[in-house]
């Protein structure tokens, strides 16, 4: 589960933010819409752990995560969050596959390519799994990126605009993948976007 409160973020004087609760239980879904500029990629920066708030609370798996030091945050960050960022960051030299595979590396597992291949294929990608991440599509590098999120089984499944280089056909398998993976492990699933196509997707809905 996700739980924050309070969230306050400031890049500078001018440009404070002020986030509203977000609650998300294990194998729940939530949508945070918002216009480009509201803030949710920041938002789900602070999440993640990547940003940190000025003040509030973060609670994952009812863990108050704040004052965690770096070591412990960098292990929860690896072993139980999955983040798809907005612009996918890959490493260029190696291939799609071992790209997939990283966050075991990182997390110190079993490098486990059945379940890379199994989740390159769910998401229609299995035939590039060789090729190098420059060579594919952007909604494909996309899809790549979902896959790496799903690798180490989280319990918090963080996306950020997952879709927006998608067509519609896409679209619709990538939320329903997404949906069914986090359903399927129990963990918390956080989409922030502004494609108003996941309006209907989503029961559970906070607006930015
Ligand atoms: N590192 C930064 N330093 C200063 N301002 C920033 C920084 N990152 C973001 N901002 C500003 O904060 C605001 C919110 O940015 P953010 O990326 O969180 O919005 P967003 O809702 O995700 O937008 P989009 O849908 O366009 O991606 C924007 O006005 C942006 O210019």
């Amino acid at each position: 589960m996700i739980f924050c409160q309070n969230l306050t973020f400031s890049y500078s004087p001018q440009k404070k933010f002020k986030f509203p609760t977000i609650r998300c239980q294990d194998g729940e879904a939530l949508l945070i819409l918002g216009q480009s500029g509201r803030g949710k990629t920041t938002l789900l920066h602070l999440l993640a752990l990547l940003l940190r708030p000025e003040s509030g609370e973060i609670i994952l798996n009812e863990r108050p995560v704040l004052s965690l030091n770096s070591n412990e945050i960098a292990s929860l960050r690896a072993n139980q969050i999955g983040i798809i960022y907005q612009r996918p960051h890959f490493v260029s030299a190696l291939s799609v596959l071992d790209n997939v595979l990283m966050p075991n590396y990182l997390a110190g597992r079993k490098q486990d390519k059945h379940k890379a291949a199994y989740l390159a294929d769910q998401l229609g990608f299995g035939d590039h799994l060789d090729k190098k991440t420059h060579q594919l599509s952007q909604g494909e590098q996309q899809r790549v990126s979902i896959a790496r999120a799903l690798m180490n089984d989280p319990t918090v499944i963080l996306a950020d605009e997952p879709t927006s280089s998608l067509d519609d056909d896409n679209c619709e398998r990538v939320i329903n993948l997404l949906q069914e993976q986090s359903a399927r492990i129990g963990a918390s699933l956080v989409v922030v976007t502004h494609d108003q196509r996941l309006k209907d997707e989503f029961s559970n809905q906070v607006l930015l």
